[in-house]
């Protein structure tokens, strides 16, 4: 059986009014998982991304191997456990620098992280990985150096997801619509990508939480299917459409 990396249980959370988002959310999140998060606008699917992340307030558990974001250390856990927005907001400075500054992080080092076991060692992240990663997704060398505002949506889009992917940190990503700004050739590519890292057994990343409102992206990429709706939050044993 497929180890357990997330384990979210009775999440709920509310409006600053009090009124709920959404609720009781339970569900586990196990190795090889893409599991795409669907449901209308405004239903809380971004909220669910953030309060997994830790970036949310929320009542209930949640886990990552077992232990709490705060058993761990919020900044290690989301080095694991890593939120990619849609578009980077307001980045001061070029993908570059952001690449840099992220790979200093002391949350990096195994001797900083209570996950660590005997023997790991502190991979320092390769830049060069990230730009392969870009070129997959289609993005001149060149763009690194840009000033990020400066970037189009779709390049910035790539770009934060490059940079996600090139840290080579996470085990879980958790993607709130990465291709929306994309053609469909961009997105194919983010998507070929994603898909052969699961695939990989070298690869560091194991799961992704992945919101899409592309019904066919989510039949291409997804292994599970999780829909939250005003009556609360259900799994389709498989996707409804195949
Ligand atoms: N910071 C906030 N303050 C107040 N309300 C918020 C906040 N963030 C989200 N909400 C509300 O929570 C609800 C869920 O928003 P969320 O962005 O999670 O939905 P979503 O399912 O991701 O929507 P979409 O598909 O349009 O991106 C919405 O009613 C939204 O207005």
């Amino acid at each position: 059986m497929s180890e357990t990396l997330l384990q979210l249980r009775e999440i709920s959370c509310s409006r600053n009014d009090g009124s709920p988002i959404f609720s009781d959310a339970t569900f586990n999140v196990n190795d090889g998982d893409v599991l795409v998060l669907r449901g209308k606008s405004g239903a809380g699917k971004s909220t669910l991304l953030k309060c997994v992340a830790h970036l949310n307030v929320y009542k209930g558990e949640i886990l990552f191997r077992g232990k709490s974001p705060k058993a761990i250390g919020v900044p290690t856990y989301r080095t694991h456990v890593l939120y990619v927005p849609q578009r980077p907001s307001l980045l001061p400075g070029t993908p570059k620098d952001f690449f840099n500054t992220i790979s200093s992080f002391s949350s990096r080092d195994p001797k900083n992280s209570r996950l660590s076991k005997k023997g790991d060692r502190n991979v320092v992240p390769d830049f060069n990985q990230a730009i392969e990663v870009g070129r997959s997704f289609g993005l001149d060398d060149e763009l690194w150096d840009r000033e990020w505002g400066s970037l189009s949506g779709g390049e910035s889009q790539r770009m934060v997801l490059a940079v996600a992917i090139g840290l080579d940190a996470a085990e879980v990503l958790l993607l709130d619509e990465p291709t929306s700004a994309l053609d469909p050739e961009s997105s194919k590519s983010v998507e070929t990508y994603l898909t052969n890292e699961m695939k990989s057994p070298e690869a560091t990343l194991k799961a992704i939480i992945w919101i899409t409102h592309s019904e066919e992206q989510g039949r291409r990429v997804g292994t599970r299917f999780v829909e939250i709706t005003a009556d609360g939050i259900r799994e389709e044993p498989r996707d409804p459409e195949v």
